[in-house]
């Protein structure tokens, strides 16, 4: 990770889809190193904030200042692995330099995969497929990691896997993260900072300041996820 690495900065943002402003001036900051959670109801412009940001908002129209470094990562709720690609092609496809190919190597090696290199993706569980996704993410050695739903579709046990190795990537290397999830109990776990979306703009923002490991069942834990719950309008067990 570059020691100039600057987070993002969003300004008054403005994303229509018609007559509709799906964002209506939004105003987020992350600091490099910084772990932000989005949450939000179903439709309430989590993704398109996430591809705005990310630059991948062709169909959109819409205003507002958007300061975001060159080196943005993103990965998906499915890993978008190619699958006649091996794994480390994969995972170095479009990075240039002639070390790319040991870059990758590491990658892999860092998330929990080495030895793998030649497999094929569909040789691999969702898991690891969601880990090679990560690895992608990795070796282009991101100032900005967006993740939208990245554990979404994988089983418990693998997402809590998933979550110990995602913060420990994060704290090695220091992106500026902002992570979509549905899940109030995954934000709280792994964000610095939580942030509510409603109505296209932010409800709010809240630094979790609890120690780690943080326990689910732990009252602190506890009192964010109630705090969260309030502002996303539902009732306990129900998803957003
Ligand atoms: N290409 C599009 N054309 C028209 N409307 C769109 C388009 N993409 C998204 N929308 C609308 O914009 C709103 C926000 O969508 P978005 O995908 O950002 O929500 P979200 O918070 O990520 O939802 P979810 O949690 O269900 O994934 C939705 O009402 C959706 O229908």
């Amino acid at each position: 990770m570059a020691s100039n690495a600057r987070g993002l900065r969003v300004a008054n943002l403005v994303r229509r889809f018609g007559d509709r402003a799906v964002l209506d001036g939004l105003d987020l900051d992350i600091a490099p190193g910084e772990f932000v959670a989005l949450l939000g109801r179903s439709g309430s412009g989590k993704s398109t904030l996430l591809r705005a940001i990310a630059g991948l908002d062709y169909d959109v129209t819409g205003t507002g200042e958007l300061d975001v470094p060159d080196r943005v990562s993103v990965a998906f709720q499915d890993s978008r692995l190619l699958p006649w690609l091996r794994v480390l092609d994969n995972v170095v496809l479009g990075v240039g330099g002639s070390d790319a190919r040991e870059h990758g190597r590491q990658a892999l090696a860092e998330v929990g995969l080495e030895g793998r290199e030649r497999a094929w993706p569909s040789e691999l569980s969702g898991g690891e497929q969601q880990r090679v996704a990560l690895a992608r993410c990795l070796v282009r050695d991101p100032e900005v990691l967006l993740a939208d739903e990245p554990f979404g579709s994988l089983d418990a046990l693998t997402r809590i896997r998933m979550h110990g190795l995602l913060r420990e990537l994060c704290a090695r290397h220091r992106p500026a993260v902002l992570l979509v999830t549905h899940d109030v109990d995954e934000a709280v776990e792994l964000a610095d900072r939580v942030v509510v979306l409603e109505d296209g703009r932010i409800r709010l923002d809240v630094a979790v300041t609890l120690p780690a490991p943080r326990s689910h069942r732990d009252p602190g834990f506890q009192s964010y996820r109630d705090q969260l719950l309030l502002a996303l309008g539902i009732t306990e067990g129900a998803t957003p």
